[in-house]
Order: structure tokens, then C-alpha cells, then sequence
């Protein structure tokens, strides 16, 4: 396999000695090579906050219990059908917890190539340790290294791609995905009450089968982040992804009514974004909303993004209940989006765009 980013910017001394001075041509933004980009995108982006909701006051069911849960569900329907984006805090993880699971990934990107390469992606997989796939010699490579991982369900797992150093590291995995698991059913359940439907929608049209890939996100320090992406524009092709940022360093940017803007680090909060197939389940309520990652000239920086989608063998479509003559269907039915999206994705298009009618 090629190099990957971390291997190309030869830390010498820990994560502030960056031997590298320009950019390898691969990684330049398309925009940069033509001459088109403007000044704003090299320049400041604004900080905005994203909606934060307390997860723990979310009601499940209907009706809310009281003045207060009834409100915050108000505000998760508004930040869903606005952003597609919340901050969650009050998520049943402890704060120390958190840090351990960012701490097992900080140590496995800190070890040696020779080590990480023992869970080297294959040429045609998606598990396993590697840069950004290189799909065509014209493609714009995006500054970031990745551990990619089936976590759930258990029997999908391929334990030879999970690090065994540090050693705490699987069973941290392990007890990070079955709590995202009730975090994700909580998210599900109060999206379907937030749309005055029954609670359990969502989980039953995906049979109570979900699937949950971890993707361990590294973004080296980058002497010219003006010039790259960490991670090019784009919408999730899940249903929803949950994201532990790195609790110091930013880079993570929603593009809001047409502007890129920065959202603040809130340290152990998880952001949760809807992704494509909740935007076609929901019939276009709820938006999967365009981001991208910006690396930092000074420090590495490290997030975990869980991707929760129904079984590739599950149909889904908008409900038929968010479907009526002043809404009419938006999208088709479709069985393995994730095929779809790779399709397209891989050819610079919006995904879900295909699936319009
Ligand atoms: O690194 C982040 O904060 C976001 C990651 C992300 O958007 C992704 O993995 O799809
Ligand atoms: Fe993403």
C-alpha cells in the first residue's frame, strides 16, 4: 500500500515535528489547482453553535412526560429538520470513559507503521488500518488515516483487524459500541415521537437489525491546511453517525444555508449527524447535513465517527406515514445505499441525488 499520511509527514519527535514543508500534489484541493478558490475558504470560517440536547430528557415515547422533556423534544425535532446535527450531552458515558476510548486510539496511531501495518486494509476491503481509498489516479486524496471496524453486530466482527496493543483496546471498543447501542435506539426512538409517530418506527423498519462500523479518524498536522481536506465535503451514507471529536483540536465544519461554518468543541459531548438514510426514510424532514474536516497546522487530530445503518438486505423508503399529498414522496425505495453511495461518491456526486424522484 501507498504511504500513509502519517508515514509521508515523518514525525520525528512527537506530533509538533513536521519535517514535510509542501504538500504532496495528490492531497491539493481541486479548487486550489484550478485557481478558483476563494478567499473565504482559506480564510476565517465562523464559529456557530449546533443545537445541545440533553439526552437524558428526551422522552421515547409519547406523551412526554413533562413541560421540560416536551421542549426538549421540540428542539432535537427543530436541530434535526434545520442542521441535521445536534451536540448530545447527558448520554449515560462518563467523561472519563470517553477519554479511554480516545486514549486507546491516540495510543494505537502513536505506535510504530510496522505495528499498525499489521492491520492493513486489503486492496478491495473496507476493514482495517489505511489512508483514503484510491479509487482513479485523478482523485484527490484527503488528509487522513483511518481504522476502520465492524462492531456490531459481534458475529460480523474480524478480530485479526482489531489492535491488540494497547491491550485495553478491544474490550474499551466492545463496551463503547454495546453503550452506543442504547444511544442509538434512545436517538432512533425520540426521532419517531419527534415526528408524532410511534417510537419504535425506525427500529422495526430496520427489524431490530442494525449495524455499527467504528472508523477511527487521523488527521496528521498539515504544514498547509488552506490547500487540503481532511475530509472532503460530504453527507454520511448511514442512518445516523455518531461522533467522538477530539476533545482539544477542531477541523470539523457544516456547511449551514450555504456557508461553512465551525462548530464548537464541547469535550465529551457526542455529535450525532443524521446521515442519508434517515434523510429518505424521514421523506426529506430531517437533513443529512454536508461537512468536512480541515487538519491543524499545529497538532494531530484524532475522532471516532460510528456509522449505524439498517441491514444492506433491508429495503427502506420514505414511511408512508410522512407521505401525503402536501408531502409527496421524495425518494425511491432502495435496498444496499451503501452501494449506491460509494457508486456515486467515488464519481464527485452527491449520493442521495440518485435516489430522487
Ligand atoms: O472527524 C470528524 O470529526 C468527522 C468524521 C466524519 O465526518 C466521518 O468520518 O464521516
Ligand atoms: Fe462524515
Amino acid at each position: 500500500m501507498q504511504k500513509t499520511v502519517q508515514e509521508l509527514v515523518t514525525v520525528s519527535n512527537g506530533d509538533r515535528d513536521l519535517d514535510l514543508e509542501t504538500v504532496p500534489e495528490r492531497f491539493i484541493r481541486e479548487a486550489v489547482k484550478e485557481g478558483q478558490q476563494q478567499g473565504a475558504e482559506g480564510g476565517e470560517v465562523p464559529l456557530v453553535d449546533v443545537p445541545v440536547i440533553d439526552l437524558s430528557l428526551l422522552p421515547l415515547s409519547h406523551p412526554p412526560a413533562s413541560p421540560e422533556a416536551d421542549a426538549e423534544l421540540q428542539s432535537f425535532h427543530r436541530a434535526l429538520t434545520s442542521w441535521g446535527c445536534i451536540q448530545v450531552i447527558n448520554h449515560g458515558m462518563t467523561d472519563a470513559f470517553l477519554d479511554q476510548v480516545r486514549e486507546v486510539a491516540k495510543v494505537f496511531f502513536s505506535l510504530p507503521s510496522e505495528e499498525k501495518r499489521r492491520y492493513l486494509r486489503a486492496d478491495n476491503g473496507i476493514e482495517g488500518y489505511g489512508t483514503d481509498m484510491v479509487l482513479s489516479d485523478h482523485q484527490v486524496l484527503d488528509w487522513n488515516d483511518r481504522l476502520s471496524l465492524f462492531v456490531y453486530p459481534e458475529d460480523c466482527r474480524k478480530l485479526e483487524y482489531w489492535p491488540q496493543i494497547p491491550e485495553t483496546f478491544r474490550e474499551i471498543l466492545h463496551e463503547y459500541t454495546l453503550k452506543l447501542r442504547d444511544t442509538v435506539d434512545a436517538v432512533f426512538k425520540a426521532m419517531a415521537t419527534s415526528l408524532n409517530l410511534y417510537s419504535n418506527l425506525f427500529l422495526q423498519a430496520f427489524r431490530g437489525k442494525v449495524t455499527l462500523i467504528a472508523r477511527f479518524n487521523y488527521y496528521p498536522q498539515c504544514p498547509r491546511p488552506e490547500l487540503v481536506y481532511g475530509l472532503k465535503p460530504h453527507a454520511d451514507g448511514s442512518a445516523i453517525i455518531v461522533v467522538l471529536p477530539d476533545r482539544e483540536v477542531g477541523g470539523l465544519q457544516f456547511l449551514k444555508d450555504d456557508n461553512w461554518v465551525k462548530i464548537p468543541i464541547i469535550p465529551h459531548a457526542l455529535l450525532i449527524n443524521v446521515g442519508d438514510q434517515v434523510e429518505i426514510m424521514s421523506n426529506g424532514v430531517f437533513k443529512s447535513p454536508m461537512h468536512r474536516v480541515i487538519p491543524s497546522s499545529d497538532h494531530g487530530r484524532i475522532s471516532l465517527a460510528m456509522f449505524c445503518a439498517p441491514d444492506a438486505e433491508e429495503e427502506i423508503g420514505p414511511v408512508s406515514e410522512l407521505v401525503d399529498e402536501s408531502r409527496p414522496r421524495l425518494y425511491k425505495n432502495v435496498k444496499d445505499y451503501p452501494k449506491i453511495y460509494f457508486h456515486h461518491y467515488q464519481q464527485g456526486k452527491r449520493p442521495i441525488d440518485a435516489v430522487k424522484l
